[in-house]
């Protein structure tokens, strides 16, 4: 028995699982916002509905979503009409994008993140990548691995269907794989590209014109280890805590239906009050064993979701406007990019900590929160220690 104990605490590492690079990739194509609801209404052949498309315009600027990089093209489009009717069966239309092209954009993220961990891609251990889109047998795990070269003793995991809280999720289940297993070091990767939820227009479906306004595409990818080798692996930040809870009753409040015609998105116009009367509680539970209960003495890698969920948890935990300013800047630049975007906001936080002289990884603070939310209604609470800069 004693030596039972001695070989699962050898199987074990001994300092927390910690983030030591990451790599963001958008597609090609750039949209202004400005310019979008002219492109989209020509696109989709549907300059006849000039109302349909004020309103689109007026949807738009409310968004506060200045651009956003998007796979899909006029000359794609053309090629695949049925994208552009609203209700049209169309999923083998999507499905023949995704399947190729999920995996080649988490590719330039995961090559990004590889070479500024600096380590060999024969030293990766573990795959964890996740995306709504794409789902195939071998999954797009297995296209990554072979794209990127891992070695085939690579232990992969696919997670599809999901959404916005995965970005924060997957830190949770690196977090497990890299300290329970000595000298494990995990590529996490999310690509999220919107071919599947992409139609024309509806008067009587506000929702999904409200998804084609706020939605962009992007991939991004970490390497999580513990007990990071000193001299060539540099910490970004440690992963002290992570935790999922499910908001009851609200498994309306966001969601999406895969079906013939793509993905359809639904949420609740309530959904910024529901995230921000819930939040707290998360907070206090996360933060409790530091003796934390100031929410504006950590700093804040938030998951934007769109401007009223920001301006809501905003106002209710009374935050100062510098804590959001970064995720709102990522979703002003690129729109909500969902399970990709809360890395795109983590690169951002340590990048402009850089710039601004800060004394560490977390705008100079030693505590932070990554926080996510997606169906559910999940809620991930993930408490980062940053590191001296
Ligand atoms: C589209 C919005 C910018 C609209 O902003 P506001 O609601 O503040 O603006 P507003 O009230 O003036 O509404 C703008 C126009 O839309 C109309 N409108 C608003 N709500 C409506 C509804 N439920 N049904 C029909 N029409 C509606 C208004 O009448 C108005 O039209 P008119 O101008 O004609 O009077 C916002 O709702 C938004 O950002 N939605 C994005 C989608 C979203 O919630 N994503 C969640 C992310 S979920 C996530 O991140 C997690 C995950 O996905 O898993």
């Amino acid at each position: 028995m004693a030596n039972l104990h001695a070989l699962r605490k050898a199987q074990k590492a001994q300092g927390p699982a910690t983030i030591m690079a990451i790599g963001t990739a958008n597609p090609p194509n750039l949209y202004e916002q400005t310019t979008y609801p002219d492109y989209y209404f020509r696109v989709t052949n549907s300059e006849h509905k000039q109302d349909l498309k004020h309103k689109f315009r007026r949807i738009c600027e409310k968004t506060m979503v200045n651009r956003r990089y998007l796979y899909l093209t006029e000359e794609i489009l053309k090629e695949r009409p049925k994208l552009c009717s609203y209700m049209e069966p169309s999923f083998d239309d999507r499905q023949d994008i995704v399947v190729e092209e999920v995996p080649k954009l988490a590719k330039e993220a995961a090559a990004k993140a590889i070479k500024e961990w600096g380590g060999s891609k024969s030293d990766i251990t573990h795959l964890v990548f996740c995306s709504i889109s794409g789902i195939d047998m071998p999954g797009a795990d297995y296209r990554l691995a072979k794209l990127l070269g891992l070695p085939l003793s690579v232990n992969r995991i696919m997670l599809y269907s999901q959404a916005c809280h995965m970005g924060a999720a997957m830190l949770r289940i690196a977090k497990d794989l890299a300290e329970n297993n000595k000298g494990a070091r995990v590529l996490v990767v999310s690509c999220e590209i919107t071919v599947l939820s992409f139609r024309g227009p509806d008067e009587h479906d506000f929702e999904a014109l409200a998804g084609q306004a706020g939605f962009g595409d992007g991939a991004a990818a970490v390497i999580v280890g513990a007990d990071p080798i000193q001299g060539l692996e540099k910490p970004i930040y440690e992963i002290m805590s992570a935790t999922q809870v499910t908001v009851p009753e609200s498994e309306k409040a966001v969601g999406g239906h895969l079906r013939e015609v793509g993905l359809t998105f639904h949420f609740f116009n309530q959904l910024p009050m529901i995230i921000a009367d819930n939040i707290g509680n998360s907070l206090a539970d996360a933060f409790k064993p530091l003796g934390i209960t100031d929410w504006n003495e950590v700093f804040w890698v938030a998951h934007p979701g769109n401007w009223a969920i920001m301006n809501a948890i905003e106002s209710k935990l009374g935050l100062h406007p510098e804590k959001l300013s970064t995720a709102r800047h990522v979703f002003a630049e690129y729109g909500n990019m969902q399970s990709a975007t809360v890395y795109f906001v983590m690169d951002e936080v340590r990048k402009r900590s850089v710039v601004e002289g800060r004394a560490t990884t977390g705008d100079g603070l030693q505590w932070g929160v990554l926080f996510g939310f997606g169906p559910g209604l999940s809620i991930e609470t993930v408490v980062l220690r940053s590191v001296p800069l």
